[in-house]
This record gives C-alpha cells, sequence and structure tokens, in this order.
C-alpha cells in the first residue's frame, strides 16, 4: 500500500493537467470490513467530481481514503498537490454535544496550519472571517453547534473545510437535506471553487447535483462500477444496474 504526495505538480501551459488524485488496485475498508476491492480510477484536478452509489456501496470510505483518514489495505494512492486534502464529513458524523460555538468550529479549519495550541495569526482570522461570510454563517458565530439547524450545521462544516485553503475539497453529501435555495447555493458555491482553483470530491444521491458534476465515479457494492461525464455515464440502464440488489 502506497501513498504519495507529488511536490511539483507539472502545469505547463496548454498541457492537460494531471489527475489529482489516481489510484490502482485500491483496496480498504474499516477494522473487519473489506469494502472497496480493487479500484482504478482518477480524480481530474480543478473539476468536480461526484460520488455515486446505493447506501452503503463505499462512498464515504472512499472519501476517507482519498482524506488519508483510511488506510489502504492494498494499492496506491497518488496525490499531484502540493498541500493535504480537506474533508467534510456528513453533518450526521459530527456530534451534537461538543461544546463549540460555529466561530470556534471554523477555526478549527487553521489547526492544520497553527496546531490546536497555538494563538491564531490575523491572516488566520481573516480567513475565518471570509470563509464565514462565504457561507452567509457570521451572524451565527457566537452559537453553539448544538443549537443549529441541520442545514446551518453543514454550512459551518463546509466553511471548516474551506478554512483550510486545501487544493482538494473531499464532501461527504454537502447538499442533504437542505431546501432548494440551500441545494442551489450549494450548487453555486461547488462551481465558483473550481474557478478559484480547488478540485472538489462530493459523495451525493442528488442526481440533478451528480448531473452538475465534470464528472462522476459509479459505485457499486464497493467496486468502481463505471467513471466519465455524467451525460455518458448517468444512463437510465447504467442507473437501473447500479440499484439493482447485489
Ligand atoms: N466505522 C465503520 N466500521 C465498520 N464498518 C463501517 C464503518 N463505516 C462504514 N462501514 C461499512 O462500510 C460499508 C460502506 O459504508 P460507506 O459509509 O462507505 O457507504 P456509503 O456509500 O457512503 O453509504 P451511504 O450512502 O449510506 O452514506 C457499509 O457496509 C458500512 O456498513
Amino acid at each position: 500500500m502506497t501513498i504519495m504526495f507529488n511536490k511539483t505538480p507539472s502545469s505547463a501551459a496548454g498541457d492537460r493537467l494531471p489527475p489529482r488524485v489516481r489510484f490502482t488496485g485500491l483496496s480498504a475498508g474499516h477494522p473487519g470490513r473489506p469494502v472497496l476491492e480493487q479500484l482504478d480510477g482518477e480524480i481530474p484536478a480543478l473539476a468536480v467530481t461526484a460520488l455515486i452509489g446505493p447506501n452503503g456501496s463505499g462512498k464515504s470510505t472512499l472519501l476517507g481514503v482519498l482524506a488519508g483518514v483510511i488506510r489502504p489495505t492494498a494499492g496506491e494512492v497518488r496525490h499531484s498537490g502540493t498541500r493535504p486534502p480537506a474533508f467534510v464529513p456528513q453533518r450526521g458524523a459530527v456530534g451534537d454535544t461538543l461544546p463549540l460555538t460555529v466561530r470556534q468550529t471554523v477555526e478549527m479549519g487553521r489547526w492544520g496550519e497553527r496546531g490546536p495550541w497555538r494563538r491564531l495569526t490575523r491572516r488566520d482570522r481573516t480567513v475565518v472571517d471570509e470563509v464565514m461570510e462565504r457561507l452567509g454563517i457570521t451572524a451565527l458565530a457566537a452559537r453553539q453547534l448544538g443549537e443549529l439547524s441541520g442545514g446551518q450545521r453543514q454550512r459551518t462544516l463546509m466553511a471548516q473545510g474551506l478554512a483550510q485553503e486545501s487544493d482538494l475539497l473531499l464532501l461527504d453529501e454537502p447538499a442533504t437535506g437542505l431546501d432548494p435555495e440551500g441545494r442551489e447555493r450549494t450548487a453555486a458555491l461547488l462551481t465558483e471553487l473550481v474557478a478559484d482553483g480547488v478540485t472538489l470530491v462530493h459523495a451525493t444521491h442528488d442526481m440533478d447535483a451528480a448531473r452538475a458534476a465534470d464528472t462522476c465515479l459509479l459505485l457499486r457494492d464497493g467496486r468502481l462500477a463505471g467513471q466519465g461525464p455524467p451525460d455518458r455515464l448517468l444512463t437510465p440502464t447504467a442507473l437501473a444496474h447500479l440499484w439493482q440488489p447485489v
């Protein structure tokens, strides 16, 4: 098993960018539970990739591997970026009872840069201010995480991810449970982030969000069932096959 970070991305003008992440023969899972089996694929740079598949097909596990929080049991994951990825988990995965305000939660996004016990610099505070403004949560700064609605908590976690200023943002179902306006704002934000130089991967059950992505990875029972642009990949036949019982 190998995980590599390449510090020198080649970006000669006009060249097709190398993928931000390439994985080959990738197997991974949880203690006593193998999930992903022998995946070969890539995450194109400066694009939105949607991970699609039924419940339990391995989307969150793949995000965990890309984020570096789950170690592959076999295969290779090769990163071409210069910064560690930022991972935004499903909002349900974050405890309601954590005694943290919204601002403190977003500030944790700077810990990778600063360490948890150091004072934040002026620049750190500016980054935190900017991402909170961008996500529309400035007015919630002093509220406890546990007092927020689902959508507000989702935006707070997203702000924490953005505060890391990574060039690879991994989002686990960022729009689940949001109202239509919230889903539209999330979709617009993803497009803006790519324009800002971020590579995005999001797991989703929302077919509109998947169709708006540049590329899709279809997972079925821990295996890669397809990879490519949504108009080619998300055909009625492919989707019917994906959701057939294994
Ligand atoms: N912490 C864990 N320990 C053991 N098994 C786990 C753990 N997390 C997930 N699993 C199992 O791994 C498999 C893949 O789960 P994963 O969360 O990656 O699927 P998913 O495609 O993201 O599902 P969903 O759409 O429901 O979020 C499932 O069988 C799940 O039960």
